[in-house]
């Protein structure tokens, strides 16, 4: 059985997620012990519990210490299904880090996978939506990963409620080299609910404004919903580039709008081609596909440092860090070929 770590580099959920996905994967068991150690509330939350019973689903699993607080995970899949699934997080916690445990090995299945996730589709500390969507899928499709994601509703905190459709086809993964970064136009997704629609207007229009004064040209749609939760938020992106921020009681939509303009402007002012989170992202994608896949990243983070980890523990020395040039090499086992 493979062990894993879960206090190594920053020690959150992250290492979890990829353990489990890989598990499920390689029909490799797994333990994952000292989970998130380095959190003030270690073990596991709602989020990654959830996560882990949304793996068992996919693929039979058994599974001990599946419960709130758990610092210890043993995770045993049997077989790989393709099907329906509909996952219910029940708070807002957020659907887009249930995707990145059932995602990859759902390429994996015989049959294509739909997943109905209801949860927080704009929340703290994960990726949008929307940059799941626009960022992260381009990046997979480059990979040839067959995905296509839905919201039909959005989640905010704390109600949650947002709802997202998945599909997810059997694909054969290759390697991909990306080349430098290039920015034609910024895109971008400005959207609020049950709050008035000059919120979602404020905050484009703020965003637009810090982008065109650094010279670029920007396209930001506006999207006002009467969802079951109330909030707002922004997500940008260009490339393979995003940047986002999230409203909050009493934070003016301009405030918003330029936090959002400013990360995409961070990550752009680097001539990487990936920003930081989408280079932690791909990696399990690109450890499991045919051939070699190649990216430079603004920078390398614990959250790459702790991935490449977790991957070495079930496929080998396959990630190299270029420190020099901030250039992640990754060659693929072929698992999917
Ligand atoms: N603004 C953002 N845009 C895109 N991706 C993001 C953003 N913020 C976080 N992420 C991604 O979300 C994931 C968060 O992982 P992390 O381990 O921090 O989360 P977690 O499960 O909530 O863990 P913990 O609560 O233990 O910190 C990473 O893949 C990271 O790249």
């Amino acid at each position: 059985m493979i062990r894993i770590d879960g206090s190594y580099g920053e020690g959150g959920g992250q290492i979890l997620r990829t353990a489990v996905a890989l598990s499920c994967l390689t029909g490799e068991a797994v333990e994952v012990y000292n989970i998130r150690a380095n959190r003030p509330k270690p073990g596991l939350a709602m989020q990654h519990l959830k996560g882990i019973e949304a793996a068992k689903l996919i693929s039979d699993a058994d599974v001990e210490g599946l419960k709130i607080g758990s610092t210890r995970v043993v995770f045993r899949p049997r077989k790989l299904n393709g099907g329906k699934f509909r996952i219910d997080i029940g708070t807002a916690g957020s659907v887009t880090l249930i995707l990145q445990t059932v995602l990859l090995p759902s390429l994996a299945a015989e049959k294509e996978s739909f997943f109905e996730i209801k949860g927080g589709t704009d929340v703290k500390w994960s990726p949008p939506v929307d940059y799941v969507s626009n960022v992260t899928l381009k990046a997979l499709s480059a990979l040839k990963a067959g995905v296509k994601i839905d919201v039909l509703a959005r989640g905010y905190y704390p109600k949650g409620g947002g709802v997202v459709r998945v599909s997810v086809s059997p694909s054969k993964l290759e390697g991909f080299e990306f080349s430098e970064f290039d920015c034609d136009i910024i895109k971008g997704i400005s959207h609020c609910s049950n709050l008035p629609a000059h919120v979602a207007e404020r905050q484009a229009k703020a965003a637009k404004e810090v982008l065109e004064s650094r010279g670029y040209n920007a396209e930001i749609s506006c999207e006002v919903r009467r969802d079951f939760s109330t909030g707002s938020g922004i997500t940008l992106w260009c490339g393979y580039k995003g940047g986002s921020a999230l409203g909050e009681r009493g934070k003016r939509a301009e405030i918003v709008g330029e936090e959002a303009a400013q990360m995409l402007l961070k990550e752009m002012e680097s001539k990487a081609c990936f920003d930081v989170h989408l280079a932690d992202q791909i990696m399990p994608f690109a450890a499991v596909a045919r051939g070699e896949t190649r990216y430079t990243t603004s920078e390398i983070s614990l959250h790459q440092r702790s991935n490449a980890y977790v991957i070495r523990q079930f496929l080998g020395d396959v990630v190299e860090f270029d420190e020099a040039k901030k250039e992640v090499v990754i060659r693929g086992k072929g698992l999917l070929s």
